[in-house]
Parts: structure tokens; C-alpha cells; sequence
């Protein structure tokens, strides 16, 4: 009874992961100064756990501006920047050409995104070209099997069928190894956005428009709405309403419909739907939770909830405007137990506080290649580090940084444990603060190696002086 009521207690407090989801087909534009407003007016109030941005038609050219960096686009690292200053990280990412997934996380809950793998599915001519086609990320969410899929469809309104044949193809081709989601669609829940492309049919340019300025365009116009009735490969998506204009096509640099000798009838070409997995995930028995780490239960079945979906007309740099939704996701269960928890000092004064103790669980499987980092808060991804040790398996479950790689610059900071074979961090700490350069290096200075040092030299001199 008391372990029902702490769990439940606690899983009313922390069962619900707020998830943001960004699409935009940029069009091969330069980023713009600016993209906080897409990440909504809470984004830096720590209400969000996750952010996830599609793009589609990055500029595939080399970033030569970045080419040492990690990553060779401006708009990861446009993302990364902005996010970073909230405290997010990225999780993973995965890029086909100008297809773009980014899936960033608050930095405390790493350790609960497990099973992270990504997959790209080419679509453009017959299969062979990456121009069109899918790039998703799945991992489990605190237990739970999730799937994030970006997708840049065939464009044009005769290629209705070729767009269900490619989204066909992406669901067919893109399976994930281990694990009890193996495709797509068995994850208990997937986001499906991206520029899926589809178009109004029947009515005349020149209607469309109007209702459009008369903010009277009836949804049945809709193509993708249409399709969900007869195609049965979308059975099961959701998406909530469009109170939102169509975000395509305008004439760049404005917000007005596209004017080109194309013609093109303006569309809601730019989507986020979801889907959950009719049975949920398998509710473990007692006995599994336990074994499992979870520490809340809530039972029932995993249920979302979009709170917003919206276009944000202000941006001009493409000839689409960025779409984003915001869920919450209900999880019967919390899978919330670090698989290695580490011990340190909270605050660091001097060199010896940097020793690290961690408690590795006995089913993580440890690598010569696990590492633990010391992270400036606000770092952007893993290897953003100020400097790493190894933690070597057969090196007992201590750390020590050496005073050469002791972060220059006083502030917060935390730890994590990087583990290889997992590809992810698997440990982190709290913030904790490392004092002014002072205070870090005096006890350098005048510890008892460098006074024995020193007396030796005066030693030295004052012989020196005797003799000659
Ligand atoms: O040729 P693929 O590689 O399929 O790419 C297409 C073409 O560039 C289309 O231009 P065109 O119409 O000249 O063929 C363009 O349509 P629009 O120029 O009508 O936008 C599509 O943009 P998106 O609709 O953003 O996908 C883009 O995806
Ligand atoms: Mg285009």
C-alpha cells in the first residue's frame, strides 16, 4: 500500500513528457538571425522536456565556415544555439541530403532516452536519389518505445498516389534492430511531419485564394484528410485541426502567395500528425517494474494529448512557413532509474574535489570506451565537452580529472557518464559549482609538493650562496 501510494504520488508528478515538434521546409535558405519564436513563449521556462525539428531542403553544400565542427549545416547549429541557452541537448540527429531530424532533450532526463538508433529511407528517383524521402530517430522515453519520423514527400498535386506509395516504402524499409519495435509503426507512439506535400484539389487558384483572404477555406478541401479515408496506410494517424493558413507556397522574402509564372495553389503541404500503437506497451507485472527501476504507476494506456498546432507566419527566408505542435504524452509507467548514478564533490575549491565515484547497475554492459565528461551548463551535444576521462571497467568506479584539464572558467557545470556501447550518456549529475580560478589553483600553488619545492630551492640558493 505505502509503495502504491509514494509511486503513484510521484507518477502524477512525473509521468507526462511535454514534447515540441517543429516542421519546415527551409527552402535551401540561410537560416535566419533569429528562430526562438518557433520554439513557442515557454521555451526557456523548462516546461518543454523535448523539442524535435524536421527540416527539408537544408542546403546540402558544405558549411565551409564550419567545416571543423561537428556538424556542417548552420541550422543545427542555429537549433543547437538557440536551444543550448535553455538547457536542452541534443539527442541524436540524422540527415539524408536536405531532410533534417534534430531531437534535443532537457539535459536530465539522457539518462531515461534509451535505445537511441536513427534510419534514412531514400525516395527520390525510384529509390535512388535522397532529394525525397524519410529520416526518423526512435528511442524509449522512460520506457516507452517512441518514433520520430521527418518525411519530404513528392511534391505536386498529381502525385498523390506516388506520396502513399514513398510513405509506404519509408514504413516497409526503416527497421530498427533489438528491442520489441522493430518497424515504424509498432512504437507505442510516432510522430509522422515533415513536407508531406499534400495539395487541394478540385477548387480553382483563384477560389482557394479568396478563402483564404476571407479566412473561410472549408477542410474537406483537404487532400490529406481525404486520403485518410481510403488509404489504409494511415489508419491510426491523428491530426488536430488547421486553424492555421496554408503554409505553402510564397514568394520569398514576403508573405504573400506564390506569384511566380508556377502558379502554384497555395497548400497545407507542412504536417505533424501522430499515431499510437492500438495495445500500448505491455503493462509489466509488479515484480518486472521493480526489476525495471520504476518508481510511478499510474496504469491505463499511454495516451497524447496536442495542446497547440500552429504556423508562424512571421518567417519569410523559404517559400513555406515553419509549422510546430505541442503534445503531452501520458505514460502509464516511468522507467526512471539511472543505470549509473555518480558521487561528487558540490562544490569545487580545489584540485582533489575532482574525483568522481560512480555505481555502474550490473546489466549495463561496460566498454574501455565509456567515458565520464565534465560539461559546462548550456553544453550542446555529447561531445561538448571541457575535458573527459576514461572509465575503464577493469579501473575500478573512480575518476580523477587532472589539474591540467580542471575547467578555466568558474561556474556551473556537470557530469556525465558516456556510455559506448549504448551511444549516449547514461549518468548525469545536478548542476554543481566549480569557484573562481583563485580558488581553484591557489591550492595548486601552495600545496605540500610545490612548499617541499620550493624549500628545496631556497635550500639549493642558499648553498649555491655559501660556496661561491
Ligand atoms: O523535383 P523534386 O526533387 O521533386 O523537388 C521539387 C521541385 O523542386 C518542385 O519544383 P517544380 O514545381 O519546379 O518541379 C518544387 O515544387 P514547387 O516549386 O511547386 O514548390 C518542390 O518543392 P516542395 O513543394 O517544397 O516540395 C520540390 O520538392
Ligand atoms: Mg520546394
Amino acid at each position: 500500500d505505502q509503495l502504491h501510494i509514494t509511486a503513484h504520488d510521484f507518477g502524477m508528478r512525473c509521468s507526462t513528457s511535454r514534447v515540441h515538434i517543429v516542421t519546415w521546409n527551409v527552402g535551401s535558405a540561410l537560416p535566419p538571425d533569429d528562430i526562438t519564436s518557433l520554439f513557442g513563449p515557454h521555451a526557456g521556462d523548462g516546461s518543454t522536456d523535448m523539442f524535435i525539428i524536421g527540416l527539408q531542403e537544408v542546403n546540402s553544400m558544405i558549411n565551409k565556415r564550419l567545416k571543423d565542427a561537428l556538424f556542417t549545416d548552420q541550422w543545427s547549429e542555429l537549433c543547437m544555439d538557440t536551444l543550448s541557452r535553455f538547457g536542452y541537448v541534443l539527442v541524436t540527429s540524422q540527415r539524408m541530403q536536405g531532410v533534417l531530424l534534430l531531437v534535443f532533450s532537457k539535459c536530465c532526463h539522457l539518462p531515461f532516452l534509451r535505445g537511441l538508433q536513427t534510419e534514412k529511407t531514400r525516395t527520390g528517383l525510384g529509390g535512388y536519389w535522397g532529394n525525397k524521402g524519410g529520416v526518423s530517430a526512435r528511442m524509449t522515453m522512460f520506457g516507452h518505445p517512441v518514433c520520430f519520423l521527418n518525411c519530404h514527400l513528392p511534391a505536386h498535386m498529381r502525385n498523390l498516389e506516388q506520396r502513399m506509395e514513398d510513405f509506404g516504402s519509408i514504413l516497409q524499409q526503416q527497421q530498427f534492430e533489438g528491442g520489441t519495435a522493430s518497424g515504424v509503426l509498432d512504437h507505442d507512439v510516432v510522430f509522422w511531419f515533415g513536407d508531406l506535400n499534400f495539395r487541394i484539389e478540385d477548387y480553382d487558384i483563384h477560389v482557394v485564394k479568396s478563402a483564404i483572404d476571407s479566412n473561410k477555406l472549408p477542410l474537406q478541401f483537404i487532400c490529406l484528410n481525404i486520403a485518410k479515408n481510403s488509404e489504409s496506410i494511415l489508419d491510426g494517424f491523428l491530426e488536430g485541426p488547421l486553424k492555421f493558413p496554408p503554409t505553402y507556397k510564397f514568394d520569398v522574402g514576403t508573405h504573400t502567395y506564390d506569384t511566380s509564372s508556377k502558379k502554384r495553389k497555395p497548400a497545407w503541404t507542412d504536417r505533424i500528425l501522430w499515431r499510437l500503437r492500438c495495445t500500448g506497451s505491455p503493462v509489466p507485472t509488479h515484480n518486472a517494474a521493480l526489476q525495471h527501476g520504476l518508481t510511478s504507476w499510474l496504469g491505463g494506456a499511454t495516451k497524447v494529448v496536442q495542446h497547440s498546432y500552429r504556423s508562424h507566419m512571421g518567417y519569410t527566408c523559404s517559400d513555406h512557413k515553419p509549422v510546430s505542435a505541442v503534445f503531452s504524452l501520458h505514460f502509464p509507467f516511468k522507467v526512471d532509474l539511472p543505470l549509473v548514478t555518480l558521487e561528487y564533490v558540490k562544490e569545487w575549491t580545489k584540485v582533489s574535489d575532482a574525483t568522481v565515484r560512480f555505481t555502474v547497475m550490473s546489466n549495463v554492459q561496460r566498454s574501455s570506451w565509456d567515458w565520464v565528461a565534465i560539461y559546462k551548463v548550456g553544453f550542446k551535444h555529447h561531445k561538448d565537452y571541457v575535458t573527459y576521462v576514461w572509465a575503464k571497467a577493469d579501473h575500478g568506479s573512480q575518476v580523477t580529472f587532472t589539474e591540467e584539464d580542471l575547467p578555466r572558467d568558474a561556474g556551473e557545470y556537470i557530469l556525465g557518464f558516456y556510455s559506448n556501447n549504448m551511444n549516449t550518456i547514461i549518468g548525469v549529475t545536478s548542476p554543481f559549482q566549480v569557484r573562481t580560478l583563485p580558488d581553484v589553483f591557489l591550492p595548486v600553488l601552495f600545496n605540500e609538493q610545490r612548499i617541499k619545492q620550493l624549500l628545496s630551492a631556497i635550500q639549493f640558493c642558499w648553498i649555491f650562496l655559501l660556496f661561491s
